[in-house]
């Protein structure tokens, strides 16, 4: 009720100032028959849906009990592996077929080189939109500027900066009254200490720093997404008028500002990364090898070279045509989202490991006893290569994240292409249901897929059966550092200290979900000091 009251509001502004009230009941009702007809489009391609009301569609009942990956899972049992649902009268379709998924993820690509976004976001190609935001030769652009972030060699001269941090995590636990931490808040310090450190080469010590501004901002982005707002719901009902629904948040944030508030989260952390990038710059060419180093090097500001390049058709667009550069504004909107994408979704990884070694003992033997008899010679430490060579946690980290997937994945649509016999229009959103494909029987059988058992990994997979990191081209720009990362933490703490659960420790895990699936509350866990690890002098 309340949304069409709002939208009263602005049509009898709209028809007082400039248009006469028959135009605007005309464009209503254009709209409205607009509306209509795009509820047909998976009826007209023979898909099902589950029902759904006008204007809202699906929406109300995928975000229920704030577990939209376990709604579309239910979907999938009723309706099948491939079908189509509405967030209003958007559609998206809704698959586990790895035909489809090898099609729009790989083969077809170039067809479905966007992400799916919220109409808030504005076009894909606006000036602060970032390389998750953006999409065909400006994602292509961007991405190669950022490939090279966590090569081998970067990767390897990373590691010292690493164990630092992760040593301070330690110390953190060493003086924890009764060794007894609520590890999420811990974990998210720890992944953002990192990457200012590996990735920007700040120092910001933030995991000693209590009230750290910056860290509360990067919350704050979270857990607002949780949140109702009245503004982003309407965009999804109505995204047609997203430069109305822009234009007022952002008359709000300014008025807000205007008056005497708090930056915007958002707006906190951008201007943090202008200033850091300005003082980079400032400096001269620092010695430094890092992410921000990367998309210093690529800084050009004659944006209409750069935005012919983005003109381009991706599909014949050649390395050699590409530039390779970006623009001052994309390197601060790339600082922000870079960092928001790689801290949260790696602490909740480590978090969920953490608590598996506390409430499955006999895993954290199986890990315990492989680090033993690995570093057994004093000469041997941990550091980001050597992490790599224990196989049983490598495979206990992916068993984690097929479990627990912590991020979901799609693609919309940008040229019309027929897939396994559906014409997909731009637009279209298609979504994979990663739930139903990581505990496919036939793929990660013949062990229950419910069960934790990390040595399924040991046999090869479909590559298209593990999606934490997503697949394709648009696969995730982190992964090799966030794996180095658990896996260097996992063992550095497993070597100090035995992990056991509390009394308030869960048994079972409680998701939720906004931009990430994570849980609701923080996990407590026991480190006590190990007396047993031996090495030989
Ligand atoms: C365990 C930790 C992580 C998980 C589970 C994860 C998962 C994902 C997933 C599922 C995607 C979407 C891929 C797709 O659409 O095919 C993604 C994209 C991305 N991730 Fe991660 N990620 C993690 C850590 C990181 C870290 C540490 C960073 C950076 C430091 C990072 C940076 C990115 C970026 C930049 C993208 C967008 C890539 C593009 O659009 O081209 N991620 N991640």
């Amino acid at each position: 009720m309340t949304a069409w009251t709002d939208l009263e509001i602005i049509f009898n502004v709209c028809w007082s100032i400039f248009i006469s009230k028959e135009l605007l009941i005309l464009s209503l009702v254009i709209y409205l028959i607009r509306m209509i007809w795009k509820y047909q489009y998976f009826k007209q391609r023979g898909i099902k849906t589950p029902r759904h009301t006008f204007i809202f569609g699906n929406y109300f009942d995928l975000i229920k009990n704030k577990n939209e990956s376990e709604n579309v899972y239910k979907w999938t049992l009723q309706l099948g592996k491939t079908f189509g649902y509405f967030e209003g009268h958007s559609p998206v379709l809704v698959t586990s077929d790895l035909e489809i998924i090898s099609e729009v993820f790989i083969r077809q690509f170039t067809n479905f080189s966007a992400r799916k976004k919220n109409p808030m976001e504005g076009a894909d190609s606006r000036n602060l939109n970032h390389l998750m935001r953006s999409s065909k030769c400006r994602w292509k652009r961007m991405r190669s500027v950022m490939n090279p972030t966590f090569s081998k060699q970067k990767l390897e001269n990373m590691g010292p900066q690493l164990i630092e941090c992760i040593d301070r995590l330690i110390n953190k636990i060493k003086a924890s009254p009764k060794n007894e931490l609520s590890i999420t808040k811990v974990l998210k310090k720890l992944t953002m200490d990192s990457l200012w450190k590996c990735t920007y080469g700040i120092d910001m010590n933030i995991q000693n720093k209590p009230d750290n501004e910056y860290f509360e901002a990067s919350e704050k982005v979270f857990s607002d997404a949780y949140k109702f707002k009245f503004l982003k719901i309407l965009s999804i009902f109505f995204p047609e008028l997203d430069p109305i629904w822009i234009f007022i948040s952002n008359l709000e944030i300014g008025i807000k500002k205007w008056i005497g508030f708090k930056n915007e989260p958002k707006t906190l952390i951008i201007n943090k990364f202008g200033k850091t990038l300005k003082e980079r710059i400032s400096n001269g060419k620092a010695n430094k090898k890092d992410y921000m180093q990367l998309l210093i090097d690529a800084l050009d500001d004659n944006e209409r070279l750069i935005k012919k390049c983005d003109q381009l058709n991706i599909n014949e667009l050649e390395d050699k045509h590409l530039e390779k550069k970006l623009t001052f504004n994309e390197i601060k909107a790339n600082l922000k989202m870079f960092m928001l994408a790689g801290y949260e979704s790696t602490s909740y990884a480590l978090s969920f490991c953490f608590h598996m070694l506390a409430t499955k003992k006999y895993e954290q033997e199986l890990i315990y006893n492989e680090i033993e008899e690995f570093f057994i010679d004093e000469s041997i430490v941990p550091d980001i290569q050597n992490v790599n060579k224990l196989p049983y946690l490598d495979m206990f980290c992916k068993e984690i994240l097929r479990i627990y997937p912590i991020s979901r994945v799609a693609r919309r649509c940008v040229k019309e292409t027929m897939v396994k016999g559906i014409n997909m229009t731009p637009g279209l959103v298609i979504r994979i249901d990663h739930r139903a494909i990581h505990f496919d029987r036939e793929l990660w059988g013949p062990v229950d897929p419910n069960e934790f058992f990390p040595l399924r990994h040991k046999e090869k997979r479909n590559p298209l059966s593990f999606l934490a990191f997503g697949i394709g081209p648009r696969i995730c720009l982190g992964m090799k550092f966030a794996l180095a990362q658990m896996k260097l933490a996992l063992v550095e703490c497993l070597i100090k200290f035995e992990i056991e659960a509390t009394n308030e420790t869960p048994q079972i895990l409680e998701f939720t979900e906004g931009i990430l699936r994570t849980t609701e509350n923080d996990i407590p866990i026991l480190f006590k000091s190990r007396v047993d690890f031996k090495r030989e002098d």
